[in-house]
């Protein structure tokens, strides 16, 4: 579910590692550090993960390279193939479903991760989807999430302004369609479902969450 973006993808999948890489202005400061933030998921990971919004398997890579083991879950064919093409050379399945449809991994997994998707939840799902993690992560796991999550609602409608300032029509439109939320809004879910939770901030739009089963 929260599969409503998914013709976005169906176009976005062949340039999107171009975005990624800055080529698309309006998108630069959203990926700024893209690298970086990777990275930083990677960092903070067990050795069984299960991978959300896989995309074309930028994250899962690095994930592979830091040899974990990956369950990846991706709801776009186009992008599900690009990913599969990259990571042709490694051992890793790649399956259809969302955050909150998917086949669950027969090894308990140890960390959860995601980047730049969990905003295609509404609130009420992703309280839903936190929760049903909650429930087979054991004391100790890990859901890691990098998104663009706003300080508060006020910075989030400024973001919006200063986009359609510049002229970043796509952005704006983006930011105002899609299910941006707020730290306090995802601290609160978390702690409601019984994670010790963190945010660090990575760029203008992206911060790391890191929630940790109590
Ligand atoms: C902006 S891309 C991010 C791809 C990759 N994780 C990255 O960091 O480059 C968002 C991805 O989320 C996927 N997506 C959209 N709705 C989703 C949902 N409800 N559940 C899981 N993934 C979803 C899209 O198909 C797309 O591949």
């Amino acid at each position: 579910m929260g599969r409503e973006f998914l013709t976005i993808f169906e176009g976005w999948a062949d340039s999107y590692d171009s975005t990624v890489h800055g080529h698309d202005e309006e998108y630069r400061e959203v990926f700024a550090r893209y690298d970086d933030i990777l990275n930083a998921v990677v960092e903070r990971s067990g050795k069984i993960v299960l991978e959300f919004g896989v995309g074309t398997g930028n994250l899962t890579q690095k994930l592979l390279a830091n040899e974990k083991k990956v369950f990846g879950i991706e709801p776009s064919k186009p992008m599900r193939d690009i990913a599969l093409e990259k990571l042709r050379n490694h051992e890793v399945r790649i399956e259809d479903g969302d955050f909150l449809v998917f086949n669950q991994p027969k090894e308990q997994v140890d960390t959860i991760v995601s980047t730049y998707a969990f905003h295609h939840l509404n609130d009420v799902e992703k309280n839903q989807a936190i929760s049903q993690y909650g429930m087979f992560l054991q004391k100790g796991g890990k859901i890691v999430f990098a998104d663009t999550i706003f300080e508060n609602e006020q910075t989030y409608s400024s973001t919006i302004e200063a986009a359609k300032h510049k002229g970043y029509l796509n952005l704006a439109k983006d930011l105002e369609t899609e299910y941006y939320t707020t730290i306090d809004v995802l601290k609160e879910i978390a702690v409601r479902n019984g994670f010790a939770v963190s945010f660090t901030r990575f760029n203008h739009f992206v911060w790391v969450m890191e929630a940790t089963k109590q």
